[in-house]
């Protein structure tokens, strides 16, 4: 199904403006809340450290074993569930790249299970950092996080020096398991028109910090290279 065209007022809508600076201070969270309130976006993605925050009608999204994936499931349990006592209402964790790397589904779909039933009832996404990543490996990733109940794939942290989100890489997710769980694209995103590609590759949701920048330059054709990076 071809997705409907996408509008400055869509992508605000589907878009989880993302601050997670790993220096980040209680006085720059506070500019960038204000921020988000001013632009219009719904949701906003923070650092579990930094919760509780007061939500002024935004919607949070925080980070699980984060930036790496490569902590303990037990420990990205611990961290999802602290982050729903601290009033996050979406959980982005990241998968383990060895269990990946390895073809370790079941290892997989067990980490991600733990944080599923840590965070019950709030959306969960999977971070797979699908810019390091082959066709087979991103199809894997999907079907575990499927399996495990989680609500969406997310292409990638914004950390790793593979890239960020790719229209190949969004296509392959949306092939996958679109239509049943949302694909994020993040990482990299640093204009309209790429976020335009995204969407036209089966993304429902982005991972922006660049969110101002993209809606203030939307009439602009200018295209960061695919992937941003
Ligand atoms: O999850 C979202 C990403 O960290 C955002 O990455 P970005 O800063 O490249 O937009």
């Amino acid at each position: 199904m071809t997705p409907q065209a996408l509008t400055p007022e869509h992508f605000l809508a589907n878009a989880d403006h993302t601050l997670l600076a790993p220096p980040t201070t209680a006085a720059e969270l506070e500019a960038f809340l204000v921020d988000a309130v001013a632009l219009g976006v719904k949701r906003v993605c923070v650092s579990p450290s930094l919760l509780p925050v007061d939500k002024r009608g935004l919607e949070i999204v925080t980070v699980v074993g984060f930036p790496s994936g490569v902590h303990k499931a037990e420990v990205k349990a611990f961290e999802a569930a602290q982050a729903v006592r601290d009033g996050a209402d979406e959980v982005d964790m990241v998968v383990n790249p060895g269990l990946v790397h390895a073809g370790d589904w079941a290892g997989v779909e067990a980490e991600v299970r733990a944080v599923r039933e840590a965070s019950s009832g709030k959306v969960l996404k999977v971070i797979i950092e699908s810019a390091s990543l082959t066709d087979e490996q991103i199809v894997g990733c999907c079907r575990a996080s499927e399996a495990a109940g989680a609500d969406f794939v997310k292409t990638s942290t914004g950390f790793n020096a593979a890239g960020g989100a790719s229209v190949h890489a969004v296509k392959v997710m949306a092939d996958t398991v679109g239509g049943r769980l949302g694909v994020k694209a993040s990482g990299g995103i640093r204009d309209a028109e790429t976020a335009r590609q995204l969407w036209a590759a089966g993304a429902t949701r982005f991972g922006v910090s660049a969110t101002g920048a993209i809606v203030a330059g939307w009439g602009s054709t200018e295209t960061a290279a695919d992937g941003g990076y």
